[in-house]
């Protein structure tokens, strides 16, 4: 199934908005993983399956993998575990890709049939040349950074650009545009909004219609649930994944970790749903 229709019915199915983020950081493991030559799988394998049922998405974000030598070999498991166990619950690669076109065909072999993830983070910087390549793989999704949730989004993403026409915006808002009205033509593209940016996650869905947003920064980084839902919700109470990893990966580091993360999915969840 193609990845924009997945999240959608996942949405729908569910009736969740939460995206559970898999960042695992082995300095805040339960003591249980010390020994695991497996821990990076083993622990996100528990964290998976215990919050699924409140998850519209996964993504496993790749630095946290690739920093270790069998990193990338964990990961390549731990997304064919959620294939084969929670085939309905579509996973995105969050690793930011962005170079020229040959170089970025190797990125989408490697995200797409590879690591066998249905959608991934994009950096648009490059241009199109840079994007087609994942483009072309129409059945997955293309999700391009466009306002992220840090502080220094504003030393760029904010500065006026001026189009072809002369007419002047932020960059972030010239992003939208471009993506939804000249990249988005089969339907598979979705924006990268950080949470700690409600105004110009507003000022976004307004450019973009119904497109998928995903959204990082509630939780460990202050992002408020209620003004995100409230500006970046579709007509039909839908359109975004709203991501949280640390808030729920370690909500515990003792020995009731995954249900203690599957109390702060659900907890997160019925939070987001309260304001759709
Ligand atoms: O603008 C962005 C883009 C990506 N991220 C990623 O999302 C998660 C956030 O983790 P939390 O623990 O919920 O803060 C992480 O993987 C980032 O690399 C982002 O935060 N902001």
């Amino acid at each position: 199934m193609r990845f924009v229709d997945k999240l959608r019915h996942r949405w729908h199915a569910a009736d969740t908005l939460l995206c559970v983020g898999l960042d695992p950081d082995p300095a805040r493991f339960p003591d249980a993983f010390v020994d695991d030559p497996d821990a990076l799988f083993n622990f996100c394998a528990r964290i998976a399956d215990a919050t699924a049922e409140f998850a519209c998405a996964f993504k496993p974000q790749i630095a946290y993998f690739a920093a270790h030598n069998t990193g990338e070999a964990q990961l390549q498991r731990l997304i064919a575990h959620i294939n084969a166990n929670h085939p309905d619950i579509p996973v995105v690669l969050d690793s930011k890709r962005g170079d020229i076109g040959s170089t970025a065909a190797q990125y989408a072999v490697e995200a797409f049939d590879r690591l066998g993830a249905d959608a991934v983070t994009l950096n648009p910087y490059m241009g199109f040349d840079s994007a087609e390549p994942f483009l072309q793989r129409n059945e997955r999704g293309s999700i391009f950074l466009c306002h992220t949730s840090n502080p220094g989004a504003r030393d760029f993403q904010e500065l006026t650009v001026f189009d072809e026409s002369g007419a002047g915006a932020p960059l972030y808002q010239h992003v939208a545009r471009t993506i939804a009205d000249k990249w988005n033509g089969d339907g598979n593209c979705a924006l990268v909004v950080g949470a700690t940016f409600p105004e110009e996650l507003k000022v976004i869905r307004g450019i973009v219609g119904e497109m998928p947003l995903l959204i990082p920064g509630v939780g460990a980084q202050g992002g408020d649930v209620e003004a995100v839902v409230t500006n970046g919700k579709t007509a039909d109470g839908t359109g975004l994944m709203i991501n949280s990893s640390r808030g729920i990966l370690y909500a515990s580091s003792g020995e009731g970790f995954a249900e203690a993360a599957a109390d702060a999915a659900r907890e997160l969840r019925d939070r987001i749903n309260r304001w759709r």
